[in-house]
Parts: C-alpha cells; sequence; structure tokens
C-alpha cells in the first residue's frame, strides 16, 4: 500500500479487487459504478458487494478507450445521477483502464461540484499514473484533456489480477508511463524495465515492482504539488508532443504509445538545445524499444502539412504561457528542467528526426 500525502492509500496486490467497497466513504448510500465494456463481471461483483454492504448500486457500462472521455458520456452519466437522487454523500466508483478513470473521476468532480470517487484502475497505465493523483478529465476535438479537475480519489484498488486479460499491446503501453518515471526520477526502473520479457511478463514479478515504484514515484511529485504548480510538470515529461499526436490523429493513437514517441521527441529537441548529448538520446529509444514501444511517428500524408497540424495542437498543450511552449525536459537521469521557448527551427527538426 502506498499513501499519497495524508490524503488516500493506492491498494495494489492480488484478489484486492474485493476491498473496494470497504473505501467507500461512510455516509454513501448510491454507489454509480461505470467500467469499461470489457469490466462488466468485474463491476458485477463490486456492485454485488455494494448491496451485501446495504448500498444501491447503479452500474454504467461506458464506450471503450477515448470515446469514454467525451462531454455527451458525462452528460449521460450526470443525468443518470439526477434521476437516481445522488447526494454530496454518495460516490463514483471507476473500473476500466485510464480512459475510465479519468471521465469517472471527472463526472465525480462535477457533481453537485464534488462526490468522492474510487478509482479502480484495470491496465498498467492506470494503476501507474491516471488513477493516482486526481487529474479527472475529457478530450475535446480541439485537444487531449482540455477540459478537467482536479479532484484527489478517496482511495485507488489496482487489483493486479485484472491484468491477466490485458492485451499485451495495452500493457506495453502502459510501460511508457513506468519508464517516464524511470527518465524523470527513479533510474532503478530503467533497470528493472531493460529485462523486458520479465517486465512485461503479467506472471512475473518484475511487474508488480515496476507498478509500485512508478505509483511511488507519482505518489510524491503529487503529494508536494497537487495543482501543478512547479514540480508536477515533470510528469508531464513527452506529453506535449504525445498529446498533439493524440489530437491530431483523431484519438486513435494509444496514450503510451504517443508518450513514448513523445519522450524521443523532447530527448531530440533538448539535444539539439545543449542540455542532453546523443548518447542520452539513444538511451530513450533502446529503453523504449527494449519492451516493444513506438520510437517514431508515421506521417501518412503530406510532412510539412503534418508539421503546421501538429505545431498548433502543441500550442494548446497546458504548460504553455501566452505564446511560448514550455517543456519538460532532463539534463540528465533523474534530472528534469525545463525548455522554454525552444526556436521554431529546433521544434522543426526535432519532429524531422522522429518522422518516418
Ligand atoms: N489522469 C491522469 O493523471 C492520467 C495519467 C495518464 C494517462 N491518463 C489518461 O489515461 C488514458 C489511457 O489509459 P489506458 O492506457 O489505460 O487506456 P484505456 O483506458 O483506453 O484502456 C486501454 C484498453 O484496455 C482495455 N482494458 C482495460 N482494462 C482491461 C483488462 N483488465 N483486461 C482487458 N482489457 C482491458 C480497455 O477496454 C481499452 O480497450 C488516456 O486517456 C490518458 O490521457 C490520465
Ligand atoms: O499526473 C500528471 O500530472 C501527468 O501529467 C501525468 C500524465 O501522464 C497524464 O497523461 C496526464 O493526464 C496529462 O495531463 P495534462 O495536464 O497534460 O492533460
Ligand atoms: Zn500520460
Amino acid at each position: 500500500m502506498i499513501r499519497v500525502g495524508d490524503d488516500y492509500d493506492v491498494v495494489i496486490g492480488n484478489g484486492v479487487l474485493d476491498q473496494v467497497v470497504q473505501h467507500v466513504p461512510d455516509g454513501a448510500q448510491r454507489i454509480l459504478i461505470v467500467h469499461a465494456p470489457v469490466l462488466a463481471e468485474a463491476a458485477g461483483s463490486v456492485a454485488a458487494a455494494a448491496s451485501a454492504a446495504g448500498l444501491t448500486p447503479y452500474v454504467e457500462e461506458l464506450p471503450d478507450a477515448e470515446a469514454a472521455k467525451t462531454a455527451d458520456v458525462a452528460v449521460r452519466l450526470w443525468s443518470v445521477l439526477a434521476q437516481a437522487g445522488f447526494t454530496r454523500t454518495d460516490a463514483v466508483i471507476a473500473i476500466g483502464g485510464g480512459a475510465t478513470t479519468d471521465l469517472g473521476g471527472f463526472v465525480a468532480a462535477t457533481w453537485l461540484r464534488g462526490v468522492p470517487v474510487v478509482q479502480v484502475p484495470t491496465t498498467v497505465l492506470g494503476m501507474v499514473d491516471a488513477a493516482v493523483g486526481g487529474k479527472t478529465g475529457i478530450n475535446i476535438p480541439e485537444g487531449k484533456n482540455l477540459v478537467g479537475s482536479f479532484h484527489p480519489p478517496a482511495a485507488v484498488v489496482c487489483d493486479l489480477d485484472l491484468l491477466r486479460t490485458l492485451p499485451h499491446t495495452d500493457l506495453v503501453a502502459g510501460m511508457a508511463e513506468v519508464i517516464k518515471c524511470g527518465f524523470i526520477a527513479d533510474p532503478r526502473i530503467l533497470e528493472l524495465a531493460a529485462d523486458a520479457d520479465a517486465a512485461t511478463d503479467v506472471a512475473a514479478s518484475v511487474l508488480p515492482e515496476l507498478i509500485s515504484r512508478a505509483v511511488q514515484v507519482k505518489a510524491d511529485v503529487v503529494s508536494a504539488d497537487l495543482r501543478e504548480a512547479g514540480l508536477r510538470e515533470i510528469l508531464n515529461y513527452g506529453h506535449t508532443f504525445a498529446h498533439a499526436v493524440e489530437q491530431v490523429s483523431g484519438f486513435r493513437w494509444r496514450h503510451g504509445d504517443a508518450v513514448a514517441v513523445g519522450m524521443v521527441y523532447v530527448a531530440e529537441l533538448s539535444r539539439r538545445a545543449g542540455l542532453i548529448d546523443e548518447e542520452l538520446v539513444a538511451q530513450h529509444r533502446l529503453a523504449l524499444q527494449a519492451v516493444g514501444l513506438p520510437t517514431a511517428y508515421p506521417v501518412d500524408g503530406d510532412v510539412d502539412e503534418r508539421w503546421t497540424a501538429l505545431r498548433a495542437a502543441m500550442g494548446r498543450d497546458k504548460k504553455t504561457r501566452g505564446s511560448t511552449l514550455r517543456f519538460v525536459a532532463l539534463t540528465g537521469i533523474a534530472q528534469p528542467t525545463r525548455l522554454t521557448g525552444p526556436d521554431e527551427r529546433l521544434l522543426r527538426a526535432a519532429y524531422d528526426a522522429v518522422r518516418e
């Protein structure tokens, strides 16, 4: 178990789905359980446990993946909450990957200006990142997570048994955020992830250690800076380019895959800005490729038009101030810094270095 500040616990273990209802704060009478389509069975068992505990469960299946993170889905759930008479002491439980926990958290954050949410992440990415730290939100066509709120959960319950059904490609995508934590804060993660077969094997002991280490990195950072006044920005390493890639693709890219390419982009940019050497750039590619993550950005159209679209999307990144782009960068492993307002020629050169 990892404590986030003085606020809540992240429970990590096998068979802990049974404990979810115990983490619903006292006073709740009604529970809205939102879940990804593939998690219907888990949602059913949590609903049964809620009924046995005297709560009234309402179960709502969400569209899969990024299709859950829309205003339409939020409106639908607000109506469910209204019609069921949810009050401020009632609660939401979100069961699924990061898309489900972002949407479930957002609905909890906005209903009556905030009701408790228990996050039950079922992907590696959800466990190490999305469900922890209180960032909730939805996408709009113009950009990723542009609407949202900081709303820390009442608890996060990570049942490692649920990872057994996770497709390998989604497990690998989650490794991007794990490796990100290695580059920004915990070099031991990079050593462990280098044994890629073990690191991506749900039956081996390396993956739980990687998950715990990455959660610890996130817990330490968000405990110190929940609202991203400064330090928390380091968790956004690789995300300026990644979110642009996701938006330009119509949210068809997996987030983790985009973060992998985004970290290579910012490494290439940082080298050109004189912050790091070629060796550290190569280390990014090696670490990501070892586990099967992409390190290049395929352009399936006009190269210049694509750059124009990506550059415009990067301007909508939340770290931008005025018209000045700001990147999280490194000066070395576990030595994050900021790269503010890099020259447009460097931005374009880094794109040319990652595109194929
Ligand atoms: N709030 C944050 O701090 C934060 C941090 C990182 C990422 N995110 C967000 O998280 C999202 C990405 O999360 P993700 O990678 O988990 O993607 P996802 O939620 O889209 O899940 C990926 C796929 O795995 C399936 N799935 C989930 N659990 C499963 C299981 N146990 N067995 C079988 N299939 C399963 C889902 O149905 C989906 O098809 C993005 O929207 C990203 O922006 C948020
Ligand atoms: O928790 C954070 O802070 C992060 O930046 C973690 C990221 O991995 C995550 O993708 C987050 O949702 C991005 O936040 P955003 O503020 O850039 O939308
Ligand atoms: Zn991310």
